[in-house]
């Protein structure tokens, strides 16, 4: 990595520009239910920026939450370590706890960026519940929104996941917090060099290697033509609340179809008329909720798309049998019976 500034002894300059007191505490409000929060901060601009932002709520707001701080030493730089270190410096300036965490395990040759970023969260996650935070709180920003919904586009993704990055969600036993992600990156490096701060610049974000380096490299050509982070994170929170009105309407589908269905039951069966008289949308959630219910877990929307397809597709006097995601669809002329697939199976064997 490489540093925006040296990484002298400047202490944060004060008063510093950026969000004033009444700010802070909307900004920080998600922050104040809980009496420890653990920062994950990189040393990068964005959450160098949290750490700052966090501590001036702290003093200037007279929050009463204690913050406490991690860094995780991936061990994939020969700087990691002295980054690392770096962090700790800037919390013990704030007089802020900081601890570098390592990962538990080595990180493998392939999707090396979706592998570290699991194990970062479980080496956060694990840290927080060791000192007692009942949060962690990363510094995703408006412009890392807009980058997730354009990515999950290009991915074919649907309207849970162009919903994007949740500002608030359940990480195992404590709650992940984005308290930045309204705000645009550009306003955080600004705020760090106000303040006299050095971060670093990892070069894994410039690596064309990665596709969301090379999407990123589109973003200011797309923003220029309108379709900027302010627009995708719009149709984000669109998205959102759509998603949480169809998850709710298929909760009542759910709830009339499979009445006395109970958790950790095998098998279920799905009324064949009821699920074709639900609007597709819902149709798809609730045969996608039964498929992981039984089967191996979530199931990718396309392959839903043509499983839905085919059930629509048979006779009324027609049946047969599919296997999806470690689940084996049976269709009869009253139900869709649902059981999960023996682990082992013939090839081309479904019936
Ligand atoms: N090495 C690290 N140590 C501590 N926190 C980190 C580290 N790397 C990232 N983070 C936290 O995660 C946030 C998002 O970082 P980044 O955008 O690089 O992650 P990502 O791989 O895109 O993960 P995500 O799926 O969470 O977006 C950072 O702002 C920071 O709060």
């Amino acid at each position: 990595m490489s540093r925006s500034a040296p990484a002298a002894e400047a202490a944060p300059a004060d008063p510093a520009p950026g969000p004033d007191a009444a700010e802070l505490a909307t900004l920080f409000a998600p922050l104040a239910g809980h009496a420890d929060v653990l920062l994950a901060v990189s040393g990068g601009p964005d959450s160098t920026a949290l750490m700052l932002l966090a501590h001036r709520w702290r003093t200037q707001c007279h929050a009463a939450t204690r913050l406490h701080v991690a860094t995780v030493d991936h061990g994939l730089r020969a700087e990691s370590r002295t980054e690392a270190r770096d962090v700790a410096a800037l919390a013990q300036r704030l007089g802020l706890p900081h601890a570098i965490l390592d990962l538990a395990a080595p990180l493998p040759g392939t999707r090396l960026q979706e592998a570290a970023r699991d194990a970062r969260y479980e080496a956060l996650a694990a840290h927080a519940q060791a000192i007692g935070a009942s949060a962690l709180a990363t510094a995703h920003t408006r412009d890392d929104q807009a980058e997730t919904v354009l990515f999950r586009l290009m991915r074919g993704s649907g309207i849970g996941g162009l919903a994007g990055i949740p500002a608030v969600r359940p990480l195992g036993t404590i709650t992940l917090l984005r308290p930045l992600l309204g705000r645009p990156k550009a306003e955080l490096v600004a705020l760090c060099e106000a303040a006299g701060i050095a971060f670093v610049r990892d070069p894994s974000n410039s690596n064309p290697r990665f596709a969301r380096v090379r999407l990123r490299e589109l973003l200011p050509a797309l923003a220029a033509e309108g379709l900027d982070a302010a627009a995708v994170e719009r149709l984000a929170r669109r998205m959102a609340r759509a998603e949480a009105a169809l998850e709710a309407a298929t909760d009542a589908a759910a709830a009339a179809l499979w009445p006395t269905r109970r958790e950790g039951e095998p098998a279920l069966t799905l009324p064949r008329a009821g699920l074709a008289a639900l609007p597709e949308e819902i149709a798809l959630r609730l045969l996608g909720r039964a498929v992981a219910a039984v089967g191996t877990g979530p199931v990718e929307l396309g392959k839903l798309e043509a499983l839905l397809a085919w059930i629509a597709g048979l006779g009324p006097d027609e049946q047969g049998a599919r296997t999806l995601a470690g689940a084996v669809v049976r269709v009869n002329r009253r139900s869709v019976a649902l059981a999960p697939a023996p682990a082992r199976r013939p090839s081309g064997s479904t019936r």
